[in-house]
């Protein structure tokens, strides 16, 4: 882990949580704000019902909240959405936006969700644009030409490392238990990075490209070890402080 770009574990709580699992929150901020001395950025990303409450709890420490998706326009009528702006409101200095269960359930093509990135831009937000292969892609070879074709698609131009960061998420490494090798890992973050460089410029050689799906503490250390994982994008092992505080120790030095 010698790269110079600060890593970023995050915590996708997807539709899970509720006021009964506030103590695990406060068991993160407890733990970052006490002694936990990894050089890592740590954010949790609850449903947007605890958002306000989670920002309350974790606002006295390191730990970030973000939204799990937000709406294209700012305000009006638009049942049930949440706009980028009200989720800055509530607390969230991020938002997570192509997610492969939004895309797969909410249909969410490649323009809606550069839509998303750039609502979040306007309000203030960095995005977490999610991208990645099915399985049947997969075994028709075609997993670096959707990580092309979703990068072409959903990261809009203006994109830096400051307000944007790429989540590579192999659609069926999702709540499997299962992940890609670790010589695969490393060929999609080269090309995502190849490719964010291409598209982007040489800025996009600092952006963070976390690595998503069945991560947990046993797993954390060698799939954050492979060169251009700039993090984690956490979802079943973030909903316990003590795996989540579990992977970021994963860059625990020395
Ligand atoms: O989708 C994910 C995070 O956004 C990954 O979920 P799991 O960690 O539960 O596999």
């Amino acid at each position: 882990m010698t790269s110079s770009i600060r890593p970023l574990v995050a915590g996708n709580w997807k539709m899970n949580g509720t006021n009964a699992s506030m103590p695990e929150l406060v068991a993160i901020g407890g733990a970052f704000t006490h002694g936990f001395d990894v050089p890592v950025d740590a954010l949790i990303c609850p449903p947007a019902t605890l958002l306000a409450r989670a920002y309350d709890v974790l606002s006295s420490s390191a730990v970030r909240v973000g939204g799990q998706d937000c709406a294209t326009s700012e305000n009006g009528a638009h049942t049930g959405d949440i706009s980028a702006e009200m989720l800055k409101d509530a607390g969230a200095s991020f938002v997570i936006v192509g997610h492969s269960e939004r895309r797969i359930d909410h249909g969410e093509t490649n323009e809606v969700v550069n839509e998303k990135a750039r609502a979040a831009w306007r309000a203030g937000l960095v995005a977490i644009i999610c991208i990645g292969e099915t399985q049947s892609q997969r075994e028709k070879g075609l997993t670096l030409d959707i990580l092309t074709a979703q990068i072409e698609g959903s990261v809009p131009s203006g994109a830096t490392a400051a307000n944007t960061v790429i989540a590579y998420e192999p659609v069926w490494a999702i709540g499997t238990g299962l992940t890609p090798t670790i010589p695969d890992v490393a060929q999609a973050h080269a090309h995502i990075r190849a490719e964010l460089v291409r598209v982007l410029g040489d800025g996009a050689n600092a952006m963070r490209i976390l690595y998503g799906g069945s991560v947990k503490p046993s797993n954390a250390g060698e799939l954050l070890a492979v060169a251009n994982v700039n993090g984690a994008l956490v979802g079943g092992a973030s909903l316990k402080a003590s795996d989540f505080l579990g992977i970021a120790e994963a860059y625990r030095q020395g």
